[in-house]
């Protein structure tokens, strides 16, 4: 963690280039940036086994008043610490940022703002945050006293809002573990509706607020995680009905794609979902990698526990299978697909055989337009520049 410091335009540029390196399954604590992130503008390893760089990933910001539990979701979600630790996390007093985006599909940073600091701080620049920033989560305590954590939210609406019109606001009312369905189902409301009259007041209705109810003691984080990252992949509509093809054709029940390290669905076909289902998912994931962890990496602790040739069949005592297959290095598919459809298990290999093949060529369109950007840009950059090197003068 570290103070931020306000970054020169030059420095936002490079962090656009940001490359994705190994998945972390650890607890993660090495993966975390401290402060600014080192960049490794490296052409070289954008290739097609590693497709995807920050470019393709969605940048989420995770606010809220000191307390409020951002930490511990990070921590839950991102790095596989059992909710009971978290109540040994300290807490930090400053502005801090940390960076996710070594560790999964999903490139994530958590600015923790306590209450006390203002926008006028001139130790950060705000501006340069939101204007890089797919979708703002904002936490607020249910099990305390929302009213100064309603006018925090406000204030940071409003302004991310003026900044980057196209943010997606996320309200995550969180530690909902500690209140009764009816209470729940009424704090949501109270909050849903002063957050809103808020709005409305500084006329500014247009802004929109979607709501979760979230714990990290039970899925809802995860779910809530979900929604807000689909939101934000321009490819979604192309993954659902791939996904679609694919169950239709393969006789398969339901199919999730599932960002790994994070246990996140990208994307799943058009049938509903149903909590137990995903939590079945889940539970699938983590028996693959610990097992793997355990069992699958060689004796110095080379490899790593999700690879190629990652695959998993489970049989469930109610004639249902569960598939996993690695898509990508931070995707993987999982199936639920009835014990007789399974028979065809060849089908369904060859089907998921197109399907990658399709996957990966969905995200290599959107690697080439990337690469010829860049490659623009340095032409650009080499243009302005005399043949030693040293930029040339203004005219
Ligand atoms: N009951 C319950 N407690 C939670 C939940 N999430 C976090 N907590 C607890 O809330 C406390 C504060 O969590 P942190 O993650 O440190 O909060 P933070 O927002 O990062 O705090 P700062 O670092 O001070 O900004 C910890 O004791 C957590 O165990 C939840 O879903 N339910």
């Amino acid at each position: 963690m570290s103070q931020v410091p306000r970054m020169p335009q030059e420095e936002e540029e490079e962090e656009e280039d940001e490359l994705v390196g190994l998945a972390d399954y650890g607890d993660g604590a090495e993966s975390f940036s401290d402060g600014d992130p080192e960049t490794g503008a490296d052409e070289a390893f954008l290739d097609f086994s590693d497709p995807f760089n920050t470019e393709v990933k969605p940048r989420i910001l995770l606010m809220g008043l000191r307390r409020s539990g951002k930490s511990s979701i990070q921590k839950v979600v991102f790095h596989k610490m059992s909710p009971n630790e978290t109540l040994f996390l300290e807490s930090t007093n400053k502005i801090c940022r940390e960076d996710v985006s070594n560790s999964s599909f999903v490139n994530f940073q958590i600015w923790d703002f306590p209450g006390q600091i203002d926008f006028f701080d001139p130790t950060f620049d705000y501006e340069m945050i939101f204007r890089g920033t797919g979708a703002l989560i904002f936490v607020i305590d249910s099990q305390d006293d929302y009213m100064e954590a309603l006018a925090r939210l406000h204030l940071t609406v409003t302004r991310a809002y003026k900044v980057n019109p196209d943010i997606n606001f996320e309200i995550f009312i969180h530690k909902v573990d500690g209140l009764s369905d009816d209470h729940k189902i009424e704090t949501q409301r109270d909050i849903h509706q002063r957050a809103n009259d808020d709005l409305a007041d500084a006329g500014l209705e247009k802004i929109h607020l979607s709501f979760y109810l979230t714990s990290i003691y039970d899925h809802s984080i995860f779910e809530a995680f979900s929604k807000v990252v689909q939101k934000l992949i321009p490819q979604l509509p192309t993954l659902e009905n791939l996904l679609n093809i694919f169950i239709s054709n393969s006789g398969i029940e339901k199919a999730f794609l599932f960002d790994v390290v994070s246990k996140i669905y990208i994307a799943t076909d058009s049938t509903p979902v149903d909590m137990q289902t995903y939590e079945l998912c889940c539970d699938m994931i983590d028996v693959v990698i610990d097992i793997s962890c355990i069992y699958g990496l060689k004796e110095d602790g080379a490899g790593t526990p999700y690879d190629k040739e990652s695959t998993a069949i489970i049989k469930l005592n109610n004639t249902t299978v569960l598939y996993l297959k690695e898509v990508t290095k931070f995707l993987a598919l999982v199936c639920f697909v009835r014990e007789e459809s399974f028979e065809r298990k060849g089908l369904i290999d060859y089907n998921f055989h197109c399907f990658r093949k399709a996957i990966h060529e969905v995200f290599e369109v959107r690697m080439k337009v990337v690469r010829s950007r860049k490659h623009q840009s340095q032409m650009q950059k080499n243009k302005r520049a005399t043949p030693n090197g040293t930029p040339r003068a203004p005219l």
